[in-house]
């Protein structure tokens, strides 16, 4: 799908879709836990449709009610081992890595034979060292890298190794499958964690489903290295009832830096202010850019002023790159974004791609090493952009586009159907204008 834009500033208020991460975390605990779950959710996406279908093939009963969905949790019984219902399961996991990532360890803990596919990219995102720490642990795996990638055995509780700088989600979902084994278990991180707030998330929704993890730090033998280790002792999902999936800072932060870029404000609504979600530092971030910002009740607004540069790390912001390096593109003086390293194993080359297309609308950037470097110039000159299939890239160059002296088109803009389809109805909402054609 091309996406034409007329650049305009936009302005006004649209309601936050509902949080991809936690979604994810909140129907796989659901599934997983004792009776039925209401899991209010009030907008999906492929990655959370890809998460649904992966527990259904398992046996999980997920119906779509009026405000999200009425989980019916996968037939189990940890006494009984293997079950015959998940043998044989396909699990397509379609291109979410949080989906992949986190149902293989659970599909490993259920003793189930299944077959995971993906699709685009997904098959070359890394899975080791989780994949090793399973076979470990008792699982077979046809881990040569890539799809089908066929799963059997049960996973033993244990001691699990991790690092901490490859993706959060290994930590996540190993945490996930924890409750589902007969015996304690704990994951010994070693080294810096990247992505910290995506396992706190992850925590929290095991609380609401009555799991505790006891964390401790402490220092390696070599003195040095830090070790964070996470332990459960033998808690299984006890549903609450009903849990409702709060608002999407990742996403929030699109329209959030386009009140920066513009000349009035934009508000999101339906966002929590004290939420776990790392991404809620757009808001921090867009302050010491010179932006003005507002908190509301349930809601965040940003206004335009003069912006200046601001540099920071990505650790624990990794999909607010794209998007804050075109406030940073506006910017007056030079931005660095450091440790940004995980950013090319995403959707695309994140790294490279957030560089290549801001630069195709008239940007100054560059790459050292793991850091981008962004030469802020008061406006862009518009241009054509390739998503390469990155739905962050897509709504960045469309929240780029505000800046622009001439005309954007965004290739592959279909890609905003991966966490946010309504991506163009929101920004059309708010005055963008943007025509869509097939390509
Ligand atoms: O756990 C999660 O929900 C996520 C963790 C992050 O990945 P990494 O931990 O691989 O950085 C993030 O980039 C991804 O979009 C969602
Ligand atoms: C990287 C992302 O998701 P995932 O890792 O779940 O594919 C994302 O949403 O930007």
């Amino acid at each position: 799908m091309l996406a034409r834009i007329t650049p305009t500033p936009l302005a006004g208020s649209v309601p936050a879709i509902a949080s991809k991460s936690m979604a994810h975390r909140l129907i796989i605990a659901a599934a997983l836990s004792s009776g039925t779950t209401h899991v209010v959710c009030n907008t999906t996406c492929a990655d959370i449709d890809a998460t649904v279908r992966c527990l259904t093939s398992l046996g999980a009963r997920i119906n779509v009610v009026d405000d999200g969905y009425e989980v019916h949790p996968v037939p189990k019984s940890i006494e009984l081992g293997i079950l015959k219902a998940f043998q044989g399961a396909k699990l397509d996991c379609g291109e979410s890595g949080s989906t992949l990532r986190f149902m293989l360890p659970v599909a490993c803990a259920l003793g189930a034979q299944a077959t995971f596919v993906g699709a685009q990219r997904l098959g070359e995102r890394p899975l080791t060292p989780l994949t090793d720490e399973l076979m470990a642990a008792g699982c077979t795996l046809s881990a040569d890298g890539g799809f089908p990638l066929v799963t059997s055995g049960r996973l033993r509780p244990g001691r699990f190794v991790l690092p901490g700088t490859v993706s959060s989600q290994f930590i996540s979902g190993l945490l996930l499958s924890f409750p589902l084994l007969p015996g304690d278990s704990e994951i010994e991180v070693h080294g810096r964690i990247e992505s910290r707030p995506y396992i706190n998330l992850t925590l929290q929704a095991l609380k609401l489903f009555g799991v505790d993890i006891a964390i401790e730090r402490m220092t390696a033998p070599n003195g040095i290295d830090d070790i964070t280790r996470f332990r459960s002792s033998g808690n299984v999902y006890r549903t609450p009832g009903e849990v409702k999936v709060e608002g999407d800072w990742s996403n929030a932060a699109f329209w959030l830096c386009a009140g920066a870029l513009g000349n009035e404000p934009v508000e999101v609504r339906g966002i929590s202010l004290t939420s776990a979600q790392g991404d809620r530092n757009v808001l921090a971030a867009l302050s010491r850019f010179g932006a003005r910002t507002k908190r509301a009740s349930e809601a965040a607004i940003v206004q335009p002023d003069n912006l200046h540069a601001f540099s920071m790390s990505a650790q624990d912001i990794p999909d607010l790159v794209p998007v804050i390096s075109a406030v940073a593109a506006c910017a007056d003086g030079t931005t660095i974004i450091r440790d940004c390293a995980r950013l090319r194993i995403k959707e695309s080359d994140r790294l490279a791609t957030t560089a290549s297309e801001l630069a195709a609308l008239g940007a100054h950037v560059t790459i050292d090493h793991d850091s981008l470097v962004i030469y802020g110039q008061e406006r862009l000159s518009g241009g054509e952009v390739d998503s390469h299939n990155d739905h962050r890239i897509a709504m960045m160059a469309a929240i780029a586009a505000i800046r622009c002296d001439g005309e954007v088109l965004i290739h592959g803009a279909e890609a905003v159907r991966k966490s946010y389809p309504a991506f163009f109805d929101h920004y059309r909402m708010l005055g963008g204008r943007v025509e869509l054609t097939e390509e």
